[in-house]
């Protein structure tokens, strides 16, 4: 099922949350929304769920080219996960993933049989099984989640939609989490909305990425697209630590090689102010020797930091990566890298 969000503008009062935002959301693709904090990609989820309605004749909502503008939330046929768990403490863990089919109406309520299936389908699908005569509190945090998930899933969704579903999560269960959400939705296929602020984990799950700021859209496209053609500084540094020269360029500190400062082909000679090596990794504060204040952050190997024998305090060259358009300040309303249906 294919989203289309056409122009759509949402105030709070004075207060505008969204504006003027558009996004094509593929069938069966895993569309992830991208920002800071109050940029707006909760309300956005919101009301492609139709849990909040836009401003009144501002824009659509489309499922498959369907008007659901004003359909509610129930008739959507929309699956949500939040980030703070919220499964029924007092319920079993197969009474919290039946929900949604019990309390059906009558004529739409599946026979008993037919729930106890689904939820062991369900249990197996999102690899719970056997959990489900446990109660919420006798969970992990990830299983929780996946309880969640198993229970949005059960209504059968067109579109499924998680807000910060791993937020609440420490790092190593939320990268877990992470890749088996996209093995999963490798699975499922099923059109799916995802809502963080965390920039590495819309790059590494997403087929689509959407950064928005301050209530509108800053950039879409694939991860790989917008990471390496960032169309604004706002993109630029939100998806990244990245250094601005004196020139105007951005120079990720990765992309600067690290040399001695007399070797060939150094361009800017300056002071290691800080060293620091983490595993297999370290990372370089360099004050320019001339010129710029600016300190520049370079990320190297520890092996290459061991063989130069580099110490706080050091003079190294550095050499910067041919140089590419600056990035504009300004917004673009285009929609950049379009991906196409899988
Ligand atoms: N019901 C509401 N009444 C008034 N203002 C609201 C309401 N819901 C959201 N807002 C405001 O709209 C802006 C966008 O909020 P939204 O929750 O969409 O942001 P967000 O990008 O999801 O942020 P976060 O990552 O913090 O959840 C915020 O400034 C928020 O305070």
């Amino acid at each position: 099922m294919s989203v289309s969000i056409q122009s759509i503008h949402k105030t709070f009062g004075t207060y505008t949350a969204l504006d003027d935002v558009s996004l094509e959301i593929p069938d069966g693709s895993l569309t992830a929304l991208l920002g800071p904090s109050g940029s707006g990609k909760t309300t956005l989820l919101r009301i492609v769920a139709g849990l909040e309605y836009a401003d009144p004749g501002s824009g659509r909502v489309l499922f498959h080219g369907e008007d659901v503008t004003d359909v509610p939330a129930g008739k959507r046929g929309v699956g949500f996960v939040f980030q703070h768990y919220a499964l029924f403490k007092h319920m079993t863990v197969a009474d919290n993933i039946a929900f949604g089919l019990s309390v059906l109406p009558g004529s739409k309520r599946p026979a008993k049989s037919e729930i106890t299936a689904r939820v062991k389908e369900l249990l197996h699908l999102v690899k719970l099984d056997g959990l489900d005569k446990r109660r919420p509190h006798e969970l992990s945090g990830g299983q929780r989640q996946r309880v969640a998930l198993a229970r949005a899933l059960a209504i059968r969704p067109k579109v499924l939609l998680l807000d910060e579903p791993f937020g609440a999560l420490d790092a190593q269960v939320r990268k877990d989490l992470r890749r088996w959400l996209r093995q999963f939705h490798d699975e499922i296929g099923l059109t799916t909305l995802f809502v963080t602020h965390d920039q590495e984990e819309a790059l590494e799950l997403a087929d689509q990425v959407v950064v928005m700021r301050n209530a509108r859209i800053e950039q879409t496209g694939v991860p790989q697209g917008i990471y390496d053609e960032p169309r604004t500084s706002f993109v630029y540094e939100f998806l990244g630590e990245v250094n601005k020269l004196d020139d105007g360029r951005y120079v990720r500190p990765h992309e600067i090689e690290l040399k001695f400062a007399a070797e060939e082909g150094v361009q800017l000679a300056g002071r290691v102010n800080h060293l620091f090596v983490a595993g297999p990794f370290a990372r370089l504060s360099v004050v320019p020797e001339s010129g710029s204040r600016r300190e520049i952050e370079v990320w190297a190997t520890r092996e290459q930091v061991e063989e130069m024998a580099l110490a706080e305090g050091d003079i190294v060259g550095l050499r910067f990566p041919d140089p590419k358009p600056a990035a504009s300040s300004k917004a673009p309303h285009k929609t950049d890298h379009t991906i196409h249906s899988p």
